[in-house]
């Protein structure tokens, strides 16, 4: 009855019983991308495809990513996330049901404009120390930016979400970040192979990733506990150890409640949050929250060295708005002043969706209407991938779509509203899309002002690492600007 149910759907040939398993099994976060483009050449950009007697929708159809991620019905993530779930536990991210409901609506206050308002202010601060620990750099050689741009993302998240400094760029080395790191290589792996999702299989097969998996979590899981402790003690202290919500500050304007204060303080059916469920939400934007950001943010600096007159537009436009005075605090206004700045982010985010892929599982039918393939079903239990990596490269959307082109955002956008997904759409869309966008804001306004960025080094090899990551680093060069100095 499955079979029956997607045969109009194109896709490649699944013989009963292993299905594509041999597709399957020539992917790994290498070949991933390039697989995956090759098999939406031959069969288009909605398939169907069989392995072992799960059905898998792969789409970057944009007609039925809008059905499926605009309905209410459909937000199980895909069983493909559990692969985190000993990490990231049921935090937003993996959650579902009553607990997601629950939580967004918890969360969604912390993201709030005047609550964003405040953070540009440590955007604004943590720009600087990046641009100051980017000095030594700017002599005209290759490096690779990735590290400074992650470090600064960390004290970037951890000072605003959870109200605590952590120095991580003023540190030698950050273990939490190198865990980071390490894991979602290794648990990139788990995703792309089908036996490697099951923890059993994977424990027998892999004893040492299985260890190495489990120490890389501690070490994450020490971290993000201090951080709750820091600011439960810091919390206590301010509110002489009694933890009441104090929404004002001394002259009477509202006080910024960091995501962590309101997660300390929230209650739950009548009970405040256990520590692990506080520590599954900090270790889920601890996560999310730096490295998308960092991902987003050295893709597009790579970009950028590559495109001298981007760069030069963009500067003038900087210099218009925010001017040479590296004293004066750049404030949300002038952020949203920078209207071309904001064009060559979502060019990036095109090119580069930080996050490239996005997953489901049906729990109910799945009715689809569409233009080529008709009124359709797609029945219950079948899992859900939108490729939003190789539908924002499509070509019938985005004349030249390998090149980066920012001024093709300019004047409102000429694509549907689903064909250009970074932050995904609908009611599990990215909670921290204008948090990010700011924080790109900030920080890039800030690094082309200060420096010109060269065309040095290899080029970029996305891979997938849970987020996209480049094989060959993000190298370019960067030379100190003479009219900023
Ligand atoms: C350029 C940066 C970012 C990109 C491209 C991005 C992209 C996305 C995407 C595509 C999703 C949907 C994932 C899915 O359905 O599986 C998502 C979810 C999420 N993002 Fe982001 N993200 C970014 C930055 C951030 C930041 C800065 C935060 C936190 C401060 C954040 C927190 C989250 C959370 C908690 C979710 C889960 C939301 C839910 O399911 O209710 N993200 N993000």
């Amino acid at each position: 009855e499955r079979r029956r149910a997607v045969s109009n759907l194109p896709g490649p040939m699944c013989p009963p019983l292993l299905g594509a398993l041999h597709i399957m099994s020539s992917m790994n976060p290498k070949t991933f991308i390039k697989v995956s483009g090759e098999n939406m050449r031959k069969y288009g950009p909605l398939q169907r495809v069989w392995i072992l007697n799960r059905l898998l929708i792969m789409s970057a159809d944009s007609e039925i990513n809008e059905q499926l991620l605009s309905s209410q019905e459909h937000l199980v993530k895909h069983p493909v996330y559990r692969v985190l779930g000993k990490w990231l536990g049921n935090g937003l991210l993996l959650s579902d049901g009553k607990v997601w409901h629950q939580r967004r609506k918890i969360i969604t206050p912390t993201f709030h404009f005047s609550i964003l308002e405040q953070f540009v202010e440590v955007f604004d601060q943590q720009s600087n120390v990046c641009v100051e620990r980017l000095a030594p750099r700017a002599n005209g050689q290759t490096f690779d930016v990735y590290r400074p741009v992650c470090m600064a993302a960390l004290d970037i998240i951890a000072e605003t979400a959870m109200g605590t400094k952590i120095h991580a760029q003023a540190a030698e080395s950050t273990p939490y970040a190198e865990a980071v790191n390490e894991c979602t290589a290794l648990l990139s792996w788990r995703f792309i192979s089908v036996y490697l999702q099951v923890e059993l299989l994977f424990t027998l097969t892999h004893p040492y990733m299985k260890w190495r998996q489990t120490q890389l979590i501690r070490t994450m899981h020490d971290f993000t506990t201090k951080v709750i402790e820091e600011r439960r003690r810091t919390l206590e202290e301010q509110q002489g150890s009694k933890l009441s919500p104090s929404p004002d500050d001394d002259v009477g304007r509202k006080r910024r409640m960091a995501l962590l204060d309101v997660l300390l303080l929230a209650t739950v059916d009548g009970r405040p949050l256990t520590n692990d469920e506080i520590r599954e939400e900090v270790d889920t934007f601890m996560f999310e929250g730096h490295d998308t950001t960092t991902s987003a943010l050295s893709f597009c600096l790579h970009v950028l060295a590559r495109h001298p007159q981007v760069q030069e537009k963009m500067l003038e436009e900087i210099l218009r708005v925010i001017g040479t005075d590296r004293k004066r605090p750049v404030t949300i206004r002038d952020l949203n002043e920078m209207k071309y700045l904001e064009c060559v982010i979502k060019e990036s985010l095109r090119l580069y969706p930080p996050v490239p892929l996005v997953g489901r599982k049906l729990q109910t039918d799945f009715k689809y209407s569409h233009s080529k393939y008709g009124d359709g079903v797609i029945p219950a239990g079948s899992e859900f991938l939108i490729g939003i990596y190789g539908m924002q490269r499509n070509k019938n959307e985005f004349p030249q779509s390998e090149e980066f082109i920012p001024e093709r955002h300019e004047n409102g956008e000429r694509f549907s509203p689903f064909t250009f997904i970074p932050f995904s759409a609908g009611p599990r869309n990215c909670i921290g899309q204008k948090f990010a966008q700011l924080e790109m804001k900030m920080m890039l306004a800030k690094i082309v002002r200060e420096y010109e960025l060269l065309p040095l080094g290899e080029p970029v090899e996305c891979v997938i690492n849970i987020v996209l990551r480049s094989d060959t680093g993000f190298q370019l060069g960067m030379r100190r600007r003479n009219d900023t100095q």
